[in-house]
């Protein structure tokens, strides 16, 4: 059986890889879908599609489970994005997500869906990971040490400062649901 999991991965942290390896316990095959692949420097989304394909091959390879990365961008229309999604990835019978708008459009669209539990979810997710880049704070024990090496590959510390402390008025949060900045 193959499986899906989209996230947008700013980056990919151990929650994810927790997740991931829970998911590779029932699945044989697994697409990681790349969400929001057209959005790169700025605050919220640093980090291009190329550079999270990166992120994600590198530290699932040790799983015992074929993986493919995916690119997924964004759509302005709701109704039609999980065919959307089905066009850009290797057939899947189940789809794996904690995002309620994910589970609703998959369900509706009669993907079985499967939820998993929030792992360490107090420090385990993308926003205080990128809080604590921004702070120079440990970040790095709060994700797989292959990412931590990419990230420092690619200048990301420097990038995600950069993005956060230019002049940011023109881009409000909200102005748009699905990439806010
Ligand atoms: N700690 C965690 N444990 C289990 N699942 C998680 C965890 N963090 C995120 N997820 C799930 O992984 C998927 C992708 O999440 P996403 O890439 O948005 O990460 P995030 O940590 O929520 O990031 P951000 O804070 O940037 O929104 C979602 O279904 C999300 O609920
Ligand atoms: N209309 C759309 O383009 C649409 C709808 C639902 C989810 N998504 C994307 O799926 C991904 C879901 O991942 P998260 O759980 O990390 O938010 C995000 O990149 C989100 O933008 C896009």
């Amino acid at each position: 059986m193959r499986g899906f999991y989209i996230g947008r991965f700013q980056p990919y942290h151990n929650g994810h890889h927790q997740m991931v390896e829970e998911i590779a316990a029932e699945v044989d095959e697994l697409v990681l879908g790349i969400g929001s692949a057209g959005d790169s420097h700025s605050p919220r989304n640093p980090f291009t599609a190329g550079e999270r394909i990166m992120m994600v091959n590198k530290a699932v390879s040790n799983f015992d489970i074929t993986t493919y990365a995916v690119p997924i961008e964004d759509l302005d229309r709701n109704s039609v994005w999980v065919s959307h999604v089905q066009s850009m990835s290797p057939a899947f019978e189940v789809a794996y997500s904690n995002n309620p708008l994910v589970i609703q459009l998959f369900t509706e669209a009669g993907v079985e869906v499967r939820q998993s539990p929030m792992f360490n979810r107090e420090v385990l997710e993308g926003t205080e990971v990128r809080q604590r880049m921004i702070e120079d704070r440990d970040w790095e024990s709060l994700v797989p040490d292959e990412v931590a090496d990419v990230v420092r590959e690619i200048g990301g510390i420097e990038r995600l400062q950069q993005v956060t402390s230019s002049d940011r008025s023109e881009c409000v949060a909200g102005d748009d649901d699905v990439n806010p900045c």
